[in-house]
């Protein structure tokens, strides 16, 4: 692996949890500064790419199977199982053909597909898949796979295939519907690049997933809310498309949450980032709608009336009539954006002030309480997005049966975000 080597890791804060890294498990640690140049020679593959180093989870080049390879701004993934490969191919060529509403808008949740290409590996012509690189743009990419869904297993699978997975990640997926096959995050207070493997991931459960995250999120001793928020901004929208579609069913799939260090660096410089002059107040529960919001040390109404009906709480139009309009100017100029995710959160955040739409009351309430954070988090002269999450790895996407929300993947997605959102509150 190069430059690369296994060192124990440093103790900080979060001791138990890096004590029980250190030694135990196959951490790699690279400092940032060093350059990470591959031996391509040793993998056999054409001299125009490389191995993929961003990689944190899934096949690698173990003798039977083959890991991501890098190639012009794109990623190739092998097919080393033929049925597996096909499905996902299927997937993406349908979706990306698909003209209903449901299968367009899932185009924006997943990496952009580019078809199929052969290339030479150790002698073998391989079949690959070419997707965009998630961790392209990103100087610094903090990667986490986060593998949806209490099952695992496809209706496909052989009895010993259902063993083997039911025996894996037991707690986490047995209460938290999701497990944390691998992640790589560069630690800003000490330029380390940090790599937690499968190992690691399953020995994880319900106390310790959440220290985990933050470990990923650089956030043990000051969590960055713009990096939350913009996670949450993401997963918000493909919650809602979850709890809609019944076309696919998605066993062993993951979430892919990427971020860039460097710029998370950069906004912890300075202490007003750290702590945003826009403070939510409130007590526990994220599903409790706000009343009150303090921006600037003033009292602003985030448009909950107090009063609920059974059609779920009354908001008012947000008394902030500059925000109000900065906001629709914003959303007014992005509007030709129309692959922006960050504007498309924007723009749902704006329709919930309206109770003429179709979405769930919990979203209502929930995406209000934040309509604020985000309004000021993208009227910052550096607007561009630092942060993205991405559904990947279809290659047990299934047609749903009987036309059913497909629970097993929701139900992850749900208690993904509930965490995420606690840190947020954790945060004020
Ligand atoms: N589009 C992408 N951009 C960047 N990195 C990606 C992308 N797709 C996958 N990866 C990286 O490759 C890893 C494995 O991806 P994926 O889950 O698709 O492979 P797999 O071999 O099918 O995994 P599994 O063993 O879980 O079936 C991910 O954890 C991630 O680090
Ligand atoms: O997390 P682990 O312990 O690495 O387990 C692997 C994981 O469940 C993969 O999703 C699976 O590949 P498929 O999704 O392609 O089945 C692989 O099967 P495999 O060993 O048969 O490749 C498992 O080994």
């Amino acid at each position: 692996m190069g430059k690369s080597e296994v060192v124990p890791m440093p103790i900080h804060r979060q001791d138990s949890l890096y004590a029980a890294c250190k030694g135990a498990f196959n951490t790699v640690v690279h400092t940032v500064d060093e350059e990470q140049d591959e031996d391509e020679d040793d993998f056999g593959i054409p001299d125009n790419m490389q191995l993929f180093t961003n990689q944190v989870a899934g096949h690698t080049n173990d003798g039977k199977s083959y890991g991501m390879i890098k190639h012009n701004g794109t990623i190739l993934k092998p097919i080393t199982k033929q049925k597996c490969g096909e499905r996902e191919i299927d997937f993406y060529e349908e979706i990306n053909s698909a003209t209903d509403k449901t299968r367009s808008e899932l185009r924006d949740f997943v990496p952009k597909y580019y078809g199929k290409v052969t290339v030479p590996i150790k002698g073998n012509d391989v079949d690959c898949i070419v997707l965009e690189d998630l961790t392209r743009y990103y100087k610094e990419p903090c990667v986490i796979d986060i593998k949806i869904g209490r099952r695992t297993w496809d209706p496909t699978a052989s009895y010993d295939k259902i063993v083997n997975e039911e025996a894996k990640y037991q707690e986490s997926k047995r209460d938290l519907a999701f497990c944390i096959p691998g992640f790589q995050v560069y630690k800003i207070h000490n330029n380390q690049l940090c790599k937690f493997d499968k190992n690691y991931g399953k020995t994880l459960n319900k106390e310790t997933v959440p220290q985990a995250l933050k470990m990923f999120l650089n956030a043990e001793t000051v969590c960055c809310r713009s990096l939350i928020v913009q996670f949450l901004a993401s997963l918000w929208r493909i919650q809602m498309w979850a709890r809609k579609q019944r076309y696919y069913h998605f066993y062993s799939s993951s979430l892919l949450l990427v971020y860039d260090a460097r710029r998370l660096r950069e906004l912890l410089k300075t202490d007003d980032d750290v702590k945003p002059t826009l403070k939510l107040q409130r007590s526990t529960s994220l599903y409790r709608p706000l009343s009150l919001a303090v921006l600037n040390n003033e009292k602003i109404s985030t448009g909950f009336s107090g009063q609920l009906t059974n059609q779920g709480p009354i908001l008012r139009t947000p008394t902030s009539p500059t925000k109000l309009k900065q906001f629709n100017d914003l959303v007014q100029t992005n509007n030709n954006n129309s692959n922006n995710v960050w504007q498309k959160s924007i723009r749902t955040l704006k329709r919930t002030h309206s109770f003429q739409n179709d979405y769930d009351k919990d979203m209502q309430s929930k995406r209000q309480d934040y309509t604020y954070i985000l309004d000021e988090l993208c009227t910052e002269q550096k607007s561009e997005l630092w942060a993205t999450v991405k559904m990947i790895d279809f290659a047990h996407a299934f047609m749903a049966e009987h036309h059913e929300v497909d629970k097993n993947y929701l139900e992850g997605i749900d208690n993904l975000i509930k965490l995420f959102e606690e840190f947020l509150v954790d945060s004020e």
